[in-house]
């Protein structure tokens, strides 16, 4: 049994249908590498997972279950866990009080286990020098990391990574991706979108193009690169 699956998705704002019949499956322990154009409906198809947006018909599975009419808090708590484009932190607050209150709120624990949650996050991400400084004066690259420590503070076993790499110099988003794949070690499950092709390759065992909110291409990423129509459409390579 997959661990998510979704089942002909549909989502449309006014005449615009942006998701427009999406069916994928991952199975646990997976990493599912997510591309496409500008536009193409990538973050959409997120929030259609995580419940920030409500389909127009077809069905999201996880664990086996139907979730699709779960709010996103309830599919946090089930272990579902996403970071999002625009790092979102809560900026007055320090950065061990926004994995505290991950932990707390979106992984349901008790305090004093929450307190040690965000001390192991802290320093898997290498975030332990700034624990106490406010979210809003990091770095961007410390923010890209406290976005990920956030969704890590809730012990997902489901998480959505939505351009993580995006705007890091190519020594961070190596050190991202070394960090993403200790993840991966020990079990997690990872859907990512990413526009740094080379690093979502290093990680992904499979790949999914999405073209105007349609399945494009699915498969072995070096195969899926290297196909005629995925390199028309995403790279502007003429076939
Ligand atoms: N809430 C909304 N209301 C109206 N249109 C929306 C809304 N959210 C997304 N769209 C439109 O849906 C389309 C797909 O957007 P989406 O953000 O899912 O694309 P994307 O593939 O993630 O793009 P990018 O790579 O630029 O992040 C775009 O045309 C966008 O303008």
């Amino acid at each position: 049994m997959p661990l998510l699956a979704l089942h002909d998705v549909r989502k449309a704002y006014g005449a615009l249908q942006v998701t427009d019949g999406i069916s994928l499956s991952v199975e646990e322990g997976e990493t599912l590498g997510i591309l496409g154009p500008n536009g193409a409906g990538k973050t959409t198809l997120f929030n259609l997972v995580s419940g920030d947006v409500r389909a127009d018909s077809g069905r999201v599975e996880y664990a086996g279950r139907d979730v699709t009419a779960l709010p996103p808090h309830q599919r946090c708590r089930a272990g579902m866990a996403r970071s999002y484009q625009v790092p979102q932190p809560f900026g007055a607050m320090t950065v061990f009080e926004n994995l505290v209150t991950a932990a707390c709120f979106g992984g349901r624990q008790p305090e004093r286990a929450a307190w040690e949650t965000a001390h192991d996050v802290l320093r898997e991400t290498g975030l332990l020098p700034h624990a106490n400084r406010p979210a809003g004066a990091l770095t961007l690259l410390n923010r890209k990391r406290l976005e990920l420590a956030r969704a890590l503070a809730t012990r997902p076993r489901l998480l959505l990574l939505d351009e993580i790499a995006g705007g890091l110099t190519e020594h961070e988003a190596q050190e991202l991706v070394a960090e993403l794949r200790r993840i991966k070690a020990r079990g997690v499950t990872m859907v990512w979108i990413e526009h740094v092709v080379h690093a979502l390759l290093s990680l992904s065992d499979r790949l999914f193009v999405i073209d105007f909110g349609r399945k494009l291409a699915e498969g072995e990423p070096q195969a899926v690169i290297a196909d005629p129509q995925v390199r028309r459409v995403y790279m502007g390579v003429e076939a």
